[in-house]
């Protein structure tokens, strides 16, 4: 597989040479292959949200060096020329609602495309496609985006990256402050864009349940350095780490702890509701669920 994203002894240092100066990420070198759909796991202030926007030049390191699609991002790289290379590295933040300020919603989308030089007819064009994407009617396009549900608005934020047709979507928590449908749909919609449209997505979450459905790897961040890389099955199955890194484990391996310790041998720690509805079906004598 290819490499879309690759960090090389990459240190951020916020306001450095001053009093306040506060070290954020610490000698990370870490590769995430192209189509992949990577996790970013790690306990608040462990510097994930810093790690992220080094990915579309947002930040810069302070040493050290990071190639994105091609494209060396250093201490010495400015702002100016990054704009075609932006496109391609697609950033929802953190309730990305907060940043609509169109009057309509498919002014908002179309946004993005036209300040990077796309006609208004490809734009319109883009941003309807867009909307199909993240499920947003055509008919909701001269609402005002401040009218809509919070599920809804956050999917036209999402549709404004989309738009711009990013070959990498990076998403910081963006199921935060949904309800339960809303969580599914917008992480089903990730599913989609990293398998139908072959986007690599990096998403930075405190879900582990949706780590472990949705991730195919995943890099665990402590104190500014990344301390574990590998598939979720991986990472989870030593619980007492996983605590001690002041994570949670996915619900079904929680659970599948508490039988544990009350004394039920479960044998291999089960990490996905199907695994563990096997076990315990093996256990009460119903054989498999399936
Ligand atoms: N603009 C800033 N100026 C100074 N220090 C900052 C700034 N942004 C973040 N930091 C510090 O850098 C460290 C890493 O922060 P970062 O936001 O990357 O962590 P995080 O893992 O994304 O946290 P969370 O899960 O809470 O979003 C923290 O110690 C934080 O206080």
């Amino acid at each position: 597989m290819d490499t879309a994203v690759s960090f090389s002894q990459v240190t951020h240092t916020y306001q450095a040479n001053t009093p306040f100066a506060q070290n954020a990420l610490d000698d990370i070198t870490l590769q995430i292959e192209k189509g992949s759909f990577t996790a970013i796991i790690g306990h608040t202030g462990s510097g994930k949200s810093t790690l992220v926007q080094h990915i579309n030049a947002l930040l810069k390191p302070t040493s050290g060096q990071i190639d994105v699609l091609g494209k060396m991002i250093s201490p010495e790289t400015t702002n100016k020329n990054l704009k075609a290379f932006r496109r391609r590295v697609g950033m929802v933040f953190q309730f990305p609602e907060k940043q609509l300020f169109e009057e309509t919603v498919l002014k908002d989308i179309k946004f993005g495309p036209k300040n990077y030089g796309v006609s208004d007819q490809d734009a319109e064009a883009a941003a309807h496609e867009a909307m199909e994407l993240v499920g947003l009617d055509k008919s909701f396009s001269n609402h005002s985006p401040f009218d809509l549900s919070g599920g809804q608005m956050r999917r036209v934020a999402i549709a404004g990256v989309l738009a711009m047709n990013p070959e990498i979507l990076i998403l910081d928590e963006p199921t935060a402050g949904l309800d339960p449908k809303g969580h599914r749909e917008i992480m089903d919609l990730a599913k989609f864009l990293n398998q139908k449209k072959q986007i690599t997505i990096i998403l930075i979450t405190h879900q582990m349940d949706d780590v472990i459905d949705y991730a195919s790897n995943v890099i665990v961040m402590d104190q500014g350095k990344v301390v574990k890389v590998g598939p979720p099955e991986q990472i989870f199955n030593d619980p007492e780490w996983v605590y001690h890194m002041q994570l949670d484990l996915p619900s079904s391996a929680e659970f599948a702890q508490q039988l544990k310790l009350a004394g039920v041998d479960l044998g291999e720690l089960p990490l996905t509701v199907e695994q563990l509805a096997n076990k315990i079906a093996h256990l009460v004598g119903k054989g498999d669920t399936k």
